[in-house]
């Protein structure tokens, strides 16, 4: 894939899905350079969950295009899935597998060079390596998240999609995650996480989102942003949901 100067990363555009009658998704466009890091907020129901499913390619949208750089995704998904992870609401891991065999069979599957070697790193990074050898079906709810946040760079990916990934950590594993992402939002990562944690989220982000009623309501550089007036903001939102 060819990239010069300027080039959006992620282009969205005109994205819609409709679930029956129900309108998730009412016309989402969204640019992203390479490095950029956007945090989306936004109320229950208003469609978050959806849009990173269709940017994951687990569900296809009604109608709209999503490039990553000069590729449109539906041309090309297998290329554009090595190079994508993803943290959702589900671990996407194997419960009678050991949290070491999850990591190290995705290893492989992504022809990660040394997947027991990365496995094992990645399992210290989460802090799970003194349970390197248990069923991961064995681990707290908590756990199970700091598993598939491990399983999700595996393959060191270059658009990593969070979706609520604080969901489940205690404080302490909070901000051991919160440091993670500092050290993986490098120049060569885009990432778009989906939080209801304004303090995390804005931690992190160098842009800001809202999204409301399947509509991106605001987007802003974090740098142009008075964190006062966007809570004002976002809990209006919550308020008129
Ligand atoms: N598989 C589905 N079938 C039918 N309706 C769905 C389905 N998935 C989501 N919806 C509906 O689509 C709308 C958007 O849901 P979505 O999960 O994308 O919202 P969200 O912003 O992620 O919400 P939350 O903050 O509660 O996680 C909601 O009204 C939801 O009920």
């Amino acid at each position: 894939m060819t990239e010069s100067a300027g080039t959006p990363f992620l282009q969205i555009s005109g994205l819609r899905k409709a679930y029956g009658n129900l309108e998730a998704l009412r016309g989402v466009d969204l640019e992203l350079r390479r490095g950029e890091f956007l945090c989306l907020f936004g109320p229950n129901g208003a469609g978050k969950s959806t849009l990173l499913k269709i940017i994951a390619t687990l569900l296809r949208p009604d109608s709209g295009r999503i490039r990553v750089l000069d590729n449109d995704l539906q041309e090309n998904p297998e290329a554009y899935r090595a190079r994508l992870g993803m943290v959702s609401h589900q671990p996407f891991v194997y419960q009678d597998l050991s949290l070491l065999e999850n990591l190290e069979f995705y290893a492989a599957l992504y022809g990660v060079k040394q997947p027991r070697k990365r496995a094992l790193k990645l399992l210290q990074q989460v802090k799970l390596i003194q349970r390197c050898d248990m069923p991961a079906g064995d681990l707290s709810r908590g756990m199970q998240q700091r598993l598939s946040i491990a399983r999700a760079l595996v393959n060191d990916p270059e658009l990593l999609l969070l979706d609520e990934p604080y969901t489940g950590l205690d404080e302490h594993a909070a901000r051991i995650f919160g440091e993670q992402l500092r050290l993986l939002h490098d120049n060569r990562r885009t990432i778009i996480m989906v939080t209801h944690n304004l303090r995390r989220g804005m931690e992190s982000a160098t842009r800001l989102g809202i999204l409301a009623r399947g509509r991106l309501a605001y987007l802003q550089e974090k740098d142009q942003v008075d964190p006062a007036s966007f809570e004002a903001l976002y809990f209006q939102h919550l308020e008129a949901s």
